[in-house]
């Protein structure tokens, strides 16, 4: 992490904290001369794999870390581990498109009821900062996963807007992060090993490509900059599955490939900022802010005048964003630390890249 003087002395708090995302914002956070970090999740298992792996691989900062087991959805294990948090990153989530189509209360419970019990007790606790984790399908939702997250971020800015006291709060939106547990390219690089074909559902899907360390730049962006309900996203390229199929093949070998449909409450493409949000963003470079829409109930009052526009012409997606060709693509997936390691044959060895 660049500068991370913000982080010293603190205690930081990671939802969610032994998934691909808090494993690798944790190695950052470790980085900076951070108090105590507090890993929060449900598996004590992968809680104990990650104590091992610390204490074999960076044993100077594995007493930082403490691990608390707990469910989002129980707010008593929320509060429990919050007392003395100055930070929280709020990453526990439920995000696989298809598992959430048939198990739509789960989403609910985890996405929705779980964000606003550990918003409550951030609020409650006095903590300074909470930095929430959503994702593209959230915007202009069609499946379980995309609208619990939707329904988590109306959460995320009623709270900031209702009145968070010392706590503010705010989001953040991306799309695809390569790698991140049971996605496509891990699957199409075992698929190669195998001497399987490639299933790809719609060659002409596309979908927004980003990695872990981006991931963790757009996290600590938001932390740096947000007012109480800021929403940022993160600017990224797109490609095609046939594409991205046809990059992964030209680096770890050609198989055959089958066509197998969509999934569950899969879209075309993703929408990353709608037309509402983007008619209200600032483009801050690598990020747009969307602003929390302060406005109160009593519409009465205000007389608009001139000409008043409600959406941007386009939607920020994945089909009309920087689209990449087969090149790109290779490049793009290559400064994935899972590829290259896969490349390597050294994936056992990694620390981190098997969350
Ligand atoms: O066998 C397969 C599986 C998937 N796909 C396609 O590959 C793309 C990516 O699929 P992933 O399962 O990797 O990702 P999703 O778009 O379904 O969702 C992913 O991205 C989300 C953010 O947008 C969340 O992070 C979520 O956890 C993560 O699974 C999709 O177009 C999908 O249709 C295939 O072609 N063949």
């Amino acid at each position: 992490m660049k500068d991370s003087s913000h982080f010293a002395g603190k205690t930081l708090m990671i939802t969610g904290g032994t998934g691909s995302f808090g494993n690798t914002v944790l190695r950052h956070f470790l980085e900076s001369d951070v108090g105590e970090i507090r890993i929060f999740s449900r598996d004590e298992k992968k809680q104990d794999d990650m104590r091992h792996r610390l204490q074999l691989m960076h044993p100077e900062c594995a007493e930082k870390v403490r691990y608390f087991i707990g469910d989002v959805r129980d707010q008593r294990s929320v509060r429990d581990s919050m007392h003395g948090v100055d930070y929280v990153f709020h990453a526990a989530a439920l995000k696989q498109v298809p598992s959430c189509e048939f198990f739509p209360m789960e989403a609910v419970r985890t996405n929705v009821i779980g964000t606003d019990n550990v918003l409550h007790a951030a609020i409650d606790e006095g903590v300074e900062r909470v930095v929430c984790l959503s994702t593209d399908k959230a915007a202009y939702p069609i499946n379980a996963m995309g609208k619990s997250k939707a329904m988590m971020e109306s959460i995320i800015y009623a709270n900031a807007r209702n009145g968070a006291g010392r706590t503010t709060i705010c989001c953040t939106r991306y799309g695809n992060v390569m790698c991140s547990r049971g996605s496509i390219i891990p699957l199409f690089i075992e698929q190669i090993r195998k001497g399987m074909p490639l299933t790809i559902t719609d060659p002409a899907m596309t979908r927004f490509l980003m990695n872990l360390d981006e991931a963790v730049d757009l996290v600590e962006f938001a932390f740096l900059n947000a007012e109480p309900g800021d929403l940022f996203i993160q600017k990224s390229p797109a490609s095609t599955i046939r594409v991205l199929a046809e990059a992964v093949q030209k680096i770890f070998g050609q198989t055959d490939v089958k066509i197998i449909g969509p999934r569950h409450g899969e879209k075309l493409f993703e929408t990353l900022m709608t037309c509402e949000e983007r008619l209200r963003s600032e483009d801050m470079g690598r990020y747009f802010r969307v602003r929390s829409d302060t406005r109160d109930l009593n519409y009465d009052r205000r007389i608009e005048t001139g000409e008043v526009r409600t959406m941007a012409d386009e939607s920020y997606t994945s089909h009309n964003t920087d689209r990449l060709d087969v090149d790109r693509t290779v490049e793009k997936i290559m400064t994935s630390s899972y590829v290259r390691l896969a490349l390597e044959g050294k994936l056992a060895e990694d620390e981190f890249s098997q969350a």
